[in-house]
């Protein structure tokens, strides 16, 4: 057994009303089995959905309901005052984040109804110790978030002293997509403090179960119920994962492989909604029809259908790589076709992307090969040797680098500067997750107009 799990949290200490108390028991019970205690948190902008999401991961198994931030900016402390409500018998934390004015900010929330209220471990001490105070004289707990904190053991410890009565290991969303963990940050605090541990920030039910065995006596999830189109499910999983100590055995993979492997799982449109709308090429289309193009680029530079640089770049190009051309604007004469498609194929070369046209469409259509063109012709150019093979080049509308990511489908090619391609794609995976539950609410009845509220959210 791991020390941290011979001081437990009782839910009972947190609830202010008896029945709270009584109702708790079932959580106490799988406290006293070491298990923990699952908090959702709800990071939504809208309350009707949050509630219907609460709703059903309490039915899955969720212990504690939190009224995450971008909800409680979206709505306020009626977010708050609704979840107590709605959720009588709960224990309801308001992660409120709080910076500042500290007494003035854990009195709203403790009056809205939150029975755990979360600051910024960060903030000035004094704004610590009237948050203290405050939970004191209204009955709340204070939890605080460690995010950003540049000695997080240190801090947490003096935390300790003050009074906080829970710490949350957190590596916030933005951070996570950077690839920090916060699994890595529990493990720094784990059997170091003598109040109970929280954790948060992308744990899904493999991370549950490490989080209970590091210590963690809150498991704190967001993205991986909210945004799950079977959140009851989801929920189930991750208790499941807590209860084991266990989840699935996972692979370690360096940054590359895991930006490959996500950018094989998304859409060419996830990655640009990612980019804040960038990086996507125009005018250009999928000569074969539905097939998935990843890799980095190999650029070329040609002229009016003169083909050799384009079919060197083959031999210059890596297993895995796509080569990318600018064929100087040239619509009317091919300086790609069957041939070099073969000769991609037997190199190992992902795909094409052509500014400019291609040839020999109904014998690349029958290898099935993701080549994207702007154009068909049935001519081609002459071999002369002009351009060059690996420069930034200009395609379809944007730069292209050696070593950019390119990722194309049906709906047309992407390019993702190098340096930001790890962070775009654990974006866009999160954009493919966050669709996922629409399309579910959009199969229950509501339309999307009514789900991404439009109408409150158009700019003023
Ligand atoms: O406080 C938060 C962001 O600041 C989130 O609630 C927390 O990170 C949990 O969400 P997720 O599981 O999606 O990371």
């Amino acid at each position: 057994m791991h020390p941290r799990h011979k001081t437990i949290l009782l839910p009972c200490s947190l609830a202010s009303a008896h029945d709270r108390v009584m109702l708790n028991l079932r959580r106490i019970r799988s406290l006293v089995m070491n298990h923990g205690i699952l908090q959702v948190a709800l990071d939504l902008l809208d309350l009707d959905r949050a509630v219907k999401i609460a709703q059903e991961a309490v039915e899955g198994g969720a212990d504690w309901i939190e009224a995450g931030t971008p909800l409680i900016k979206s709505e306020g402390m009626h977010a708050v005052r609704t979840l107590r409500q709605q959720f009588p018998h709960a224990v309801i934390v308001a992660d409120m984040k709080v910076a500042d004015t500290g007494a003035l900010e854990v009195e709203m929330a403790a009056k809205a109804g939150a029975d755990v209220i979360g600051i910024l471990a960060d903030a000035d001490d004094a704004v610590i110790a009237e948050s203290v105070r405050a939970a004191r004289l209204y009955g709340v707990k204070i939890m605080a978030d460690l995010i950003n904190v540049a000695d997080p053991l240190a801090r947490a410890q003096q935390l300790e002293s003050f009074g906080v009565h829970i710490i949350c290991a957190h590596v916030g969303i933005d951070q996570q997509m950077t690839g920090k963990e916060s699994l890595n940050l529990l493990s720094t605090l784990s059997g170091q403090i003598n109040i109970p541990l929280a954790v948060a920030g992308g744990i899904d039910a493999s991370g549950a179960g490490d989080a209970i065995r590091n210590g963690a006596e809150i498991v704190i999830v967001g993205g991986n119920i909210v945004r799950s189109a079977d959140v009851m499910g989801s929920t189930k999983e991750i208790r499941r994962g807590m209860n084991t100590g266990r989840g699935d055995v996972r692979r370690s993979r360096s940054k590359e492989e895991e930006t490959h492997d996500i950018f094989m799982q998304v859409s060419a449109p996830n990655i640009t909604d990612a980019m804040h709308r960038k990086g996507a090429m125009n005018g250009i289309v999928s000569i074969c029809g539905t097939v998935k193009l990843v890799g980095k680029a190999v650029t070329v530079q040609t002229f009016a259908g003169d083909w050799a640089k384009p079919v060197e770049a083959i031999d210059v190009g890596m297993p895995g790589d796509v080569i990318v051309i600018n064929n100087d604007g040239g619509t009317h004469v091919a300086p790609w076709g069957e041939l070099a498609t073969l000769s991609c194929i037997k190199k190992g070369i992902s795909g094409v992307v052509i500014d400019g046209a291609v040839r020999d469409v109904d014998d690349i259509r029958a290898l099935k090969y993701p080549v994207f063109a702007k154009s068909t012709v049935p001519n081609a150019g002459e071999p002369k040797g002009m351009g060059e093979i690996n420069a930034e080049i200009r395609c379809c509308g944007q730069w292209v680098r050696p070593g950019d990511w390119i990722v194309g489908d049906e709906s047309g090619v992407v390019v993702i500067p190098a340096e930001q391609a790890y962070e775009v794609a654990r974006r866009a995976l999160e954009i493919r997750k966050t669709e996922e539950r629409i399309r579910e609410e959009i199969q229950r009845g509501s339309t999307l107009a009514q789900i991404a509220h439009l109408e409150k959210w158009e700019k003023r």
